[in-house]
């Protein structure tokens, strides 16, 4: 079903479209818990049935009296007082196994959503359509598809107690039904045009939501807190949440009100219709056609007709309305996932990282057209330390993403011990490599969690953990069970380089053949700097190191460094030959010597005073 995002004019096919969605949800609905979807479609007839039991009841209570029979009279008030208390019953299990089945449609079906997330490539999570259609399909369906599936239920029992009251009129008069029928059939039509435009609302939102979600978040949270008091941004923000907020409420009402105004035509129309039957009921009484007993099921089953048409027509009104939702929730979960999950099951395996090769790799992102590696030629093998430099957006960051396969490269242009990346299975190869991002996560967890992260299966080796702690200088927290951060309890907030040292400390706990740090000093200070990477030097002597730095005193400890520039290799070689024939190496070395005298100048200044 395509989804019209701005025509709410619904047609005959939208609503069959919209009705052939109905098996897959229910489908998707079953799969939570078979035997809660049997029981409840089961109460569901027995909830339509109930009202015409009662009604019965009631007709042979009244008509019983007229026979004057103390026997009849008891067994009619048995079968009354029983129709109800089965009518109590019925609707008590009802209520409950719905409110579990809804508790576990929303566990589940979350669970599918979040499950989806983690198979996603990083492509999408950078793709702001995707974002919107993860925010609907978040918004939505912790309640859209039981929605549906209780509109079915109701549609089941309303069609149950409209097809038992229309028998009882059938018999009397049949041709009072078309009155009857025909007004709910003519106003579903606007009913569905409604629906349509209520979704088409909530659709075009999803970008604005997002935007004040993220208003709020900038607000709430403590990294964002500091510079919204700082430059006194409250009022701004604010304000942009208010009018988003606002437009909102204005919608909403606007709908509300289209919604009622629509409503009330339709109830007082109905209404007409019912009251001339009821005056040709009463004719017929009085001219002594039907007992009182049976004016009263009459009076009872037109009221049963006129609520329960009421009932279909406004559940498959919320039918058609959800059921577009719920597409939401199919077309996000047949987004393209990472390749891992659908085509690695026959790639190949390698035990250890030996060489990396690097063949003409020229990239773009999926959503920039710029040109941001060109053909990029580098090899590195065992035993190598390699720095790579160069000014920022040259691209070392996008090189190592690539390395990572965390994004899909057609072409073969990376090659892990002679295989190409695309031939690879990337969970293996992942698990080859341990890697510090320059915008490495801050876990609100156990400083045990923080570290274990980097090889999950040794989380409880505390030997292990604590030895990686001191080679990364964590040397200002010993307890593993420590819990980082100010968002839980009891939580000690460290600074920006100690947080650095535990991510760090993550990269390395992996037992891997290729380490990778991006930036790993920029939070350090120059000794930490120093310790840190001079134990990466003795880390990697038998593996493959790169890291990448601003800092040229830092990467000329590096067995060789690799420059770039404006996403081209411009020079690779020692610090020395780069010296000697790189101009923009040397620029910048002389520029950061400059700096460095500057300050080392401004400190023994400061030194003599
Ligand atoms: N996810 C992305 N989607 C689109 N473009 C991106 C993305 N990430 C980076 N870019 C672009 O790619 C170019 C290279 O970015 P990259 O992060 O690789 O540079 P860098 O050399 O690591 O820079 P820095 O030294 O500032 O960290 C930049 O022009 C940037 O705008």
């Amino acid at each position: 079903m395509n989804i019209k995002e701005y025509d709410d004019h619904v047609s005959m096919r939208d609503i069959i479209n919209s009705i052939k969605m109905v098996p897959k949800t229910l489908a998707l609905i079953k799969n939570v818990n078979r035997k809660s979807f049997y029981i409840i479609i089961f109460l569901s007839l027995l909830m339509g049935i109930a009202p015409i039991i009662t009604l019965f009841g009631s007709q042979n209570l009244l008509n019983s009296i007229g026979f004057k029979d103390i026997n009849i009279i008891v067994w009619a008030l048995i079968f009354y007082i029983s129709a109800n208390v089965f009518s109590e019953i019925i609707s008590s299990f009802t209520e409950y196994y719905q409110s579990k089945f809804q508790t576990l449609i929303n566990y589940k079906l979350n669970l599918k959503v979040m499950e989806k997330c983690t198979k996603l490539p990083l492509e999408h999570f950078e793709n702001a359509e995707v974002y919107d259609k993860l925010q609907r399909v978040q918004n939505e369906t912790p309640y859209k598809p039981f929605e549906v599936f209780v509109s079915i239920l109701s549609t089941i029992s309303a069609i149950v107690t409209l097809f038992s009251s229309v028998m009882i009129l059938i018999n009397w008069k049949p041709w009072v039904l078309t009155i009857l029928i025909i007004i709910p059939v003519i106003f579903s039509f606007y009913f569905f045009k409604i629906g349509q435009r209520e979704f088409n609302v909530n659709w075009l939102r999803a970008p604005e939501k997002r935007k004040s979600w993220y208003l709020s978040y900038l607000m709430t949270r403590d990294n964002t807190f500091k510079e919204v008091k700082l430059y006194n941004l409250s009022g701004y923000i604010l304000n942009q949440f208010k009018e988003i907020n606002k437009k909102f409420v204005r919608q909403d009402i606007k709908l509300f009100k289209r919604r009622t105004v629509f409503t009330f035509i339709f109830e007082i129309v109905e209404q007409i219709c019912i009251n001339i039957v009821l005056v040709i009921v009463i004719l017929s009484a009085l001219a002594g056609e039907i007992l009182v007993g049976t004016v009263v099921a009459l009076i009872q089953a037109l009221n049963l007709i006129s609520n329960n048409s009421r009932k279909i027509l406004n559940t498959i009104h919320s039918l058609y309305q959800n059921n577009l939702y719920i597409n939401q929730f199919f077309e996000f979960m047949e987004l393209s996932e990472e390749k891992i999950y659908i085509e690695d099951k026959h790639s190949l395996r390698i035990e250890n990282i030996e060489n990396i090769k690097i063949k003409n790799l020229t990239f773009s992102y999926p959503t920039n057209p710029k040109v941001v590696l060109k053909n990029i030629n580098l090899e590195i093998s065992k035993g190598e330390r390699i720095a790579i430099v160069g000014p920022n957006g040259s691209g070392k960051s996008t090189l190592i993403k690539l390395l990572l396969k965390l994004y899909i490269h057609e072409n073969d242009s990376i090659y892990y011990n002679g295989i190409s990346i695309n031939d690879l299975d990337t969970s293996q190869l992942r698990k080859k490599i341990g890697v510090l991002f320059q915008d490495f996560v801050k876990y609100e967890m156990k400083l045990r969690e923080n570290v274990g992260f980097g090889d999950i299966t040794r989380i409880e080796n505390d030997r292990e953990l604590k030895q990686t702690l001191e080679k990364a200088h964590v040397d200002f927290i010993s307890d593993l069970n420590t819990q980082l951060g100010l968002w839980f309890v009891d939580g000690v907030q460290l600074s920006g380089g100690q947080w650095q040292k535990v991510a760090i400390a993550r990269a390395l706990f992996r037992d891997a053949s290729l380490y990778i740090l991006d930036e790993p000093s920029s939070a350090l200070d120059p000794l930490s700097e120093k310790e840190i990477i001079d134990m990466f030097m003795n880390m990697t002597k038998d593996k493959i190191g790169i890291f990448i730095s601003h800092r040229l005193t830092t990467a000329k400890l590096a067995d060789k460094i690799v420059v770039m520039n404006e996403g081209e290799l411009i020079g690779i070689g020692t610090h020395h030959e780069l010296l000697n024939n790189n101009d923009i190496y040397r620029r910048m070395y002389e520029l950061e010597t400059l700096q460095n005298e500057v300050e080392y100048g401004y400190l023994s200044e400061g030194a003599s005073l």
